[in-house]
């Protein structure tokens, strides 16, 4: 008779989405450690008679196939920012609000628990629907799961329009800044700490470049109706041998976020611009996505869920959908601003709010 692995991490999809969201923060799955919870949502996806389930490395796929004339993909991803003593998850009031504490609730646990439970109650939707769950959605664009599988199997990704459920405060958010990161290093010479006039300081050579950072405006951006607001920042640095050795070498890791109206190529060369005469890395680019909201699906589903559509100022796998042609939005519970916070904390009434909106405009089409 065959043991069960009771090691394995338990998510029962017969409960509430507030609880799914709590079960699923509680499986830690910072970036790179996705497998855990990949194997948990397969587990309790298993019975679902009316999906056809796949695996592709930490991606899970499940699909309804009732040949209706319209598809729908919705997708999630499983993996978080790295912890900060902010795991297991807690409820606790404030001002009359109940919110689920830790980190994941936000960004983007709820939008997966609403997605999951969704797939295996809704036995009979308007639309066909692949709803995906990928890792390594918060590193380098390369590690991007659903970038695998639109390399491996683009097939999987097909569909009339399709759905992050990234957080919105559960009302729709149109596109997604570009994301850019580079490396900006300076050189100098080591020497004694004691006799630094023979040496050169690589370090001090970084303050002009942390002077113009300090100092950019960032622009503001209307593209269809939307305004984008952008933002460059250091987010690292490095430099440094000893304590009595004048370092020869520092870095300077800067994020670029940029409006959808730019492409990758020319936000590289603005950051080429702004820092000429240094040496630039790029070590990470992804193009942004301009709204799509005059697709016919998209304003059914505004309509459906109500509110005003705002821009979504972080990155989205929204961009992957757009660059296939395929429109698509961001709706999920969760304040982006609390997301990769320390207070991460999704309001419960939201993730209420976004599986009957969702539930309610799969079932009408
Ligand atoms: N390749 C990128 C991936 C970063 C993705 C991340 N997305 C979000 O946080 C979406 C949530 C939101 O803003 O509402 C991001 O924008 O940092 C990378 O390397 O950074």
């Amino acid at each position: 008779m065959p043991v069960a692995d009771t090691t394995l991490p338990v998510l029962d999809l017969s409960q509430t989405s507030i609880d799914i969201t709590r079960q699923l923060c509680d499986i830690e799955s910072v970036s790179g450690n996705e497998g855990p919870i990949t194997e948990a949502i397969l587990v309790a996806l298993a019975g679902a008679e009316h999906l056809e389930v796949l695996r592709d490395g930490d991606v899970v796929i499940a699909r309804t196939n009732l040949g209706r004339d319209k598809r729908v993909v919705i997708a999630g991803h499983t993996d978080t920012v790295p912890l900060n003593d902010n795991l297991p998850t807690r409820y606790e009031t404030e001002d009359g609000v109940e919110y689920l504490w830790g980190r994941g609730t936000v960004d983007m646990k709820s939008g997966v628990a609403v997605q999951l439970k969704l797939a295996v109650e809704l036995t009979e939707p308007a639309v066909d629907i692949t709803w995906l769950w990928y890792d390594h959605e918060e590193v380098s664009a390369d590690l991007n799961g659903l970038k695998r599988l639109a390399d491996n199997r683009p097939d999987l990704l097909q569909g009339d329009f399709a759905i992050l459920g990234e957080p919105t405060r559960s009302e729709i958010e149109g596109g997604c800044n570009g994301n850019a990161r580079i490396e900006v290093r300076t050189f100098g010479l080591r020497a004694h700490s004691a006799r630094a006039w023979v040496g050169h300081n690589a370090i001090h050579d970084l303050s002009p470049i942390l002077d113009t950072l300090a100092a950019y405006v960032p622009r503001e951006v209307e593209v269809d109706g939307l305004v984008y607001r952008e933002g460059l920042n250091a987010v690292g640095i490095t430099g440094g041998v000893a304590g009595n050795v004048i370092p020869d070498a520092a870095m300077v890791h800067i994020n670029y976020r940029f409006a959808p109206s730019r492409s990758g190529e020319e936000a590289i060369a603005h950051l080429r611009e702004l820092f000429e005469g240094y040496d630039v890395t790029v070590v990470d680019l992804a193009e942004g996505a301009r709204p799509g909201l005059d697709a016919p699906l998209a304003q059914d589903l505004l309509a459906a869920v109500g509110g005003e559509a705002k821009p979504k100022y972080g990155w989205t796998d929204v961009a992957r959908f757009s660059a296939l042609g395929m429109p698509a939005v961001n709706y999920g519970p969760g304040d982006p601003l609390k997301a990769h916070a320390d207070d991460e904390r999704v309001a419960v009434d939201q993730i209420t709010a976004c599986e009957q909106g969702l539930r309610a405009w799969l079932m009408t089409g």
